[in-house]
């Protein structure tokens, strides 16, 4: 018989506590009703009088299917559950449910609360009693509960006890300085059950400081918890909290999982859409080799592989990538070899037979241009203006006669230091040369830097081809230093992107960095042509 997982999202409670996010309450709207098309059953929203954002968010939190969850503390030593005004601020969000944290190890309520263990349990206890009063479902977050079992396991187990007693409908085991291993969280929480707490009002928060955050998960699981907290891309307090973006396909297409349990889950060919906007809200280039939604997941690289994945998928391949919404990509690069150069070209639309001569050629001009320092596997467009170029079907566009870029540092009127970069950039198209003239000034009268000056130069006027360019943009520049010493040299990879929603990977390499850029803008461009249908001039 399949037996019910509820799935817990902190993404915008624990998550927020990653270093370095901060949403704004339209973000974590926006987060909760993607969360909400995934099929979880509980948003722990934030901590409502925490901070603004915050509040904000109850106050205008949307309408989901899944049940809005307010999270705090259990109330302070000293005053009543009634009068506790951070406890106040949380049930004024008005949610369904309110999730409090509480002590459960005897050192965190000597050391950091400063009081008695039999205080703390009543604090536990009354909390709990006040926000099942006001009609709302309480779920007790067990802080610290695997090192507090550990230590004294009968007062860990009386603060779940005092939960439950009050009306929790779930205790959660926290391994909140994430250190416990997989062993011992599968080991504990069936002791938990075998002493009386249900399997089935248990839940596990998990934290990844020993990277098993979703280890320890599926250990609990299999000792029958059944709340399942995590967060989207494991963000989370220091190293994050379990995955959940690993965990829900996980738990969907994994045995023994997949049979075992039913959940809300659905949408999972949503999953990587999902992930990767959380990225781009957080303005983060996602994780290449994160689980299932990762750009490298289903990425085969080494020759071998690809020879293979080219006659069946399924020998490297663990699950079909459609299934989360991700993609088989089959990259070149120096560890490939004619099935990854086969597939790569047809994936581009590049129709070549299987002897033409020029394969083994583009297959050696990669190897050596990667020992040079360039790297094709994460710049799929300069690839293919290569292999055209050798196969004679690249289209001359323009050539750079000449660019210059300047940085001057100067007073501005108000006597304020800034930085202005101008370029310089001469091209010939068709036989006419053309000369263009920019500043790199962002809209608050900001130096966007050297490059984007000269991307700017280069759009500015491109004659016949201005058109085609026009709805492109840039929108992510990696530097990399490779080799060291003399013999270092800059490796620039620049993402472009259209109107058409299209985003390509270009690069350049050289010993200096604006040369290397230079030289990825002036790909970019060549490809955007191509791919638009644009004939020489
Ligand atoms: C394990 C976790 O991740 S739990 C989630 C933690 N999240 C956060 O802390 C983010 C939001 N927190 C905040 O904005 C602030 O800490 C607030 C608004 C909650 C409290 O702010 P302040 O009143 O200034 O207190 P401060 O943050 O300095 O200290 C926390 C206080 O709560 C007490 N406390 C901590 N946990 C609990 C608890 N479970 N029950 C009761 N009191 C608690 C501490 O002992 C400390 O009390 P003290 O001021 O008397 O020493
Ligand atoms: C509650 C929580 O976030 C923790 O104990 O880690």
């Amino acid at each position: 018989m399949t037996q019910r997982l509820y799935l817990y999202d902190t993404t915008l409670r624990d998550g927020q506590q990653t270093q370095g996010v901060q949403f704004s309450a339209d973000e974590k709207a926006e987060i909760a009703q993607m969360l909400d098309a995934l099929g979880v059953d509980y948003i722990e929203g934030g901590w409502p009088g925490a901070n603004p954002t915050d509040s904000d968010f109850f106050a205008s939190a949307p309408a989901t299917r899944a049940m809005m969850t307010a999270f705090g503390m259990t109330k302070r030593a000293g005053r009543s559950a009634q009068n506790d005004d951070v406890l106040a601020a949380v049930l004024d969000a008005g949610t369904g449910a309110v999730c409090l944290v509480g002590k459960t190890h005897p050192f965190h309520v000597h050391e950091a609360l400063g009081i008695s263990l039999q205080d703390n349990l009543e604090n536990i206890r009354a909390s709990v009693a006040h926000v099942v009063a006001a009609g709302r479902e309480a779920i007790f977050d067990a802080e610290h509960f695997f090192d507090g079992y550990a230590d004294d396991a009968d007062y860990a187990l009386s603060c779940l006890h005092a939960a439950l007693d009050a009306g929790a409908r779930w205790v959660v085991l926290c391994d909140t300085n994430g250190g416990t291993l997989p062993g011992q969280v599968g080991q504990i929480t069936q002791q938990v059950i075998a002493a009386g707490v249900p399997g089935d009002r248990l839940g596990i928060h998990c934290h990844d400081d020993t990277g098993n955050a979703v280890a320890c998960t599926l250990a609990a699981i299999d000792a029958r918890a059944r709340q399942i907290q995590g967060t989207l891309n494991g963000l989370g307090e220091r190293c994050g909290n379990a995955s959940l973006t690993t965990l829900i396909p996980t738990l969907l297409l994994k045995q023994p999982y997949a049979s075992a349990f039913t959940t809300g889950l659905q949408g999972l060919a949503g999953l990587t859409r999902i992930s990767r906007r959380l990225d781009e809200i957080l303005n983060r280039a996602p994780s290449r080799a994160a689980p299932y939604a990762g750009t490298s997941a289903f990425a085969h690289k080494a020759g071998l592989h690809a020879s293979a994945i080219v006659k069946n998928p399924a020998t490297y391949e663990h699950i079909d990538p459609s299934l989360v919404g991700n993609e088989r990509v089959i990259p070149m690069s120096n560890q490939a070899g004619q099935s990854n150069l086969r597939a790569r070209l047809a994936e581009a639309g590049i129709i070549v037979s299987r002897d033409d001569p020029a394969l083994p050629r583009i297959l050696d001009l990669v190897k050596t241009r990667e020992d040079a320092g360039y790297a094709y596997d994460g710049a799929q467009a300069s690839f293919e203006l290569l292999a055209l170029t050798e196969l004679g079907r690249m289209q001359h566009f323009f050539d750079v006669e000449r660019y210059r870029v300047t940085i001057e540092r100067r007073k501005n009127a108000l006597g304020k230091r800034i930085s202005v970069s101008e370029a310089v950039v001469v091209v010939q198209i068709g036989g006419q040369r053309m000369l263009s003239v920019s500043e790199s000034i962002g809209p608050e009268g900001d130096d966007l830097g050297p490059v984007n000056a000269l991307w700017r130069a280069l759009a500015k006027d491109l004659g016949p081809y201005q058109a085609a360019i026009s709805d492109m943009h840039l929108t992510d520049f990696r530097v990399r230093i490779t080799g060291a010493g003399v013999e270092a040299t800059t490796r620039v990879n620049i993402e472009s992107a259209d109107h058409q929603g299209r985003r390509w990977s270009t690069v350049g390499v050289s010993p200096n960095i604006v040369d290397a850029s230079f030289e990825a803008l002036v790909e970019a461009i060549r490809w955007k042509l191509i791919r638009d249908g644009i004939g020489a001039a």
